[in-house]
């Protein structure tokens, strides 16, 4: 296991999960490998109370803090206010020598390089999910220059679909001391789905006859048309999600930009799916053959399909405080 140097621990405090990174720099581009997987984690939410799951947390990092404290704490999360507070309040206790920060959603982040702008129309601000928000500012950070549009889609309890365009590219000097160009990020608003264990239990629950599911939620079996009731439910709800994707897919490209960048051609889309159902849409997409899909998408010239599971805490990470960063 490679030591780490004062990193700073990330959690995203989501509904079945609190999940956790060490990260000693902000992650570059989303391709290029970011975190050991001994630098990364999860704690199952469970009914446990948050003394025990910072208790739990603290015994997963002892190993890979080897018995230092991590320099900063910034945390994004999803639980009811009063969870939220228990969650800071332990982990402030735990590592009191810590810079604390949670993550809330504005309507404008600028990285800390000043080389990226975002800004988002949701009102008010602060309603969008801080884990909506960290995952596109994950995602802004991570596209190259030639990709305009991206969908960024969170897969977890909840699914979430994002809409996200480079609306501009200007001349100015960020920082006032390189010189460079900014990109202008704009989100486009989103939209919520239940997830897709929510959606199998949702229809037990609901239903006389319909059983709870036994489709193994994290892997899609290539199924067409049910021949049976679990095959039928399976399918379904797969299609549900994809189907909600690739209408979004069709969407995006119609957002409306600004002059500085007119849709002269048909855009490259990208489809960046995180969260823990994250490979099992991947694999559902690739069995779906969006290769083929794509070309049926109007305003869409390709999708550029990634798979990033943690691309919450990647966004988290460009909330460390500066002065915290080591010297
Ligand atoms: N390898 C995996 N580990 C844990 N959960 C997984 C895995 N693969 C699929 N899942 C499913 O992912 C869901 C949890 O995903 P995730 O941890 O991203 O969500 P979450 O903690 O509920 O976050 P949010 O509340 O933001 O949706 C569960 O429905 C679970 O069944
Ligand atoms: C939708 C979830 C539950 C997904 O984790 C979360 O982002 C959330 O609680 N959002 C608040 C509502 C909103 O984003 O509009």
């Amino acid at each position: 296991m490679r030591a780490l140097t004062a990193p700073a621990l990330l959690l995203d405090a989501g509904n079945t999960r609190l999940k956790w990174a060490l990260a000693e720099t902000c992650p570059g581009l989303l391709s290029s490998p970011w975190l050991a997987a001994d630098h990364c984690g999860a704690v199952v939410v469970g009914s446990s109370t948050m003394a025990t799951l910072v208790e739990q947390l603290a015994a997963q990092l002892m190993g890979v803090l080897a018995g230092a404290a991590p320099r900063a704490i910034v945390v994004c999360g999803v639980r009811h206010a009063t969870a939220m507070t228990a969650l800071a309040h332990e982990l402030q206790q735990r590592w009191p020598d810590a810079a604390f920060s949670m993550m809330k959603a504005q309507p404008e982040f600028i990285s800390p390089d000043g080389t990226k702008k975002l800004h988002s129309p949701y009102h008010p601000s602060g309603s969008l999910g801080a884990d909506r928000w960290a995952s596109l500012i994950g995602a802004m950070q991570g596209l190259p220059d030639s990709i305009r549009y991206a969908v960024v889609v969170n897969a977890g309890t909840a699914t979430t679909i994002d809409a996200l365009c480079c609306e501009a590219l200007t001349a100015e000097s960020a920082s006032g001391a390189a010189a460079g160009k900014t990109a202008i990020w704009r989100h486009g608003g989103g939209q919520i789905l239940p997830g897709l264990r929510l959606m199998w239990e949702s229809l037990a629950q609901g239903t006389a006859n319909l059983p709870h599911p036994d489709a193994d939620a994290h892997a899609p079996r290539a199924i067409g048309w049910g021949q049976n009731t679990a095959q039928a439910l399976e399918q379904g709800v797969w299609d549900a999600q994809i189907g909600a994707l690739l209408l979004a897919l069709s969407r995006v490209s119609a957002m409306p930009l600004t002059p500085a960048n007119p849709v002269s051609t048909t855009p490259v889309v990208a489809l960046i799916l995180a969260g823990g159902h994250s490979q099992g849409l991947l694999k559902a997409l690739q069995d779906a053959h969006l290769s083929m899909l794509e070309k049926n998408l109007p305003g869409v010239a390709a999708v550029t399909l990634l798979a990033v599971p943690e691309l919450v805490l990647r966004g988290l990470a460009f909330a460390i405080p500066a002065a915290s960063a080591p010297a």
